[in-house]
């Protein structure tokens, strides 16, 4: 069985509100699916922290990087799954529709001595991320049609 075989990946649905630390401790704002996205997810795909590409309503696609688990250094107890977009905007945009295409894989959750060591395994992420999707492969799922599907349609498709 190869062990990524899910990828690509295409999920929508809605950001909802999380714990509130990504941007608070961690200087990195993360939006959350909900619940039933998560579970949505297929039960035998690798928690851990992956890359691709992301759109907000019907906005621009942008370079993303994405965490799925347990957050072990929160210890969180429900499963979540989290997108950091790499672009800066100038609202929240809680109660909007997210697209993702997760493209490849980077590391599993890791558990860290201090906040510091997770901010800085997650920019080491984020700068792998933009060297990795700028590869033909990764790149050509920006122009996915996924991304140009109406806005509030709720589908995951392999
Ligand atoms: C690229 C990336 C890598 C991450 N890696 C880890 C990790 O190795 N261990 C961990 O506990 N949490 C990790 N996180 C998750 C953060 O702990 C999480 O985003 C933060 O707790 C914010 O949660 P919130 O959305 O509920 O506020 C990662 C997040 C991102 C975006
Ligand atoms: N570049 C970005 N990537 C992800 N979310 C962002 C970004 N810029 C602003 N946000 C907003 O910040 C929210 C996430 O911040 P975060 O501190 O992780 O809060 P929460 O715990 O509620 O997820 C997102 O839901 C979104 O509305
Ligand atoms: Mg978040």
């Amino acid at each position: 069985m190869r062990l990524f075989r899910h990828l690509p990946y295409f999920c929508r649905g809605e950001v909802v509100k999380g714990f509130g630390r990504g941007s608070k401790e961690l200087g990195i704002p993360t939006a959350n699916f909900s619940e039933q996205v998560v579970e949505s997810f297929p039960s035998d795909m690798s928690t851990g922290i992956y890359y691709g590409w992301a759109c907000v309503g019907n906005g621009d696609v942008h370079k993303m990087v994405v965490s799925i688990g347990w957050n072990p250094f929160y210890k969180n107890i429900k499963k979540s799954v989290e997108t950091h977009i790499i672009h800066t905007f100038k609202d929240d945009f809680y109660g909007e529709i997210l697209s993702i295409v997760i493209t490849g894989y980077i590391r599993p959750e890791k558990n860290f001595d201090s906040v510091e060591a997770l901010i800085s395994a997650i920019q080491e992420d984020i700068e792998e991320a933009k060297r990795q999707l700028d590869l033909p492969e990764h790149l050509k799922l920006k122009e996915d049609n996924f991304f140009r599907l109406p806005e509030g349609k709720t589908v995951n498709k392999q």
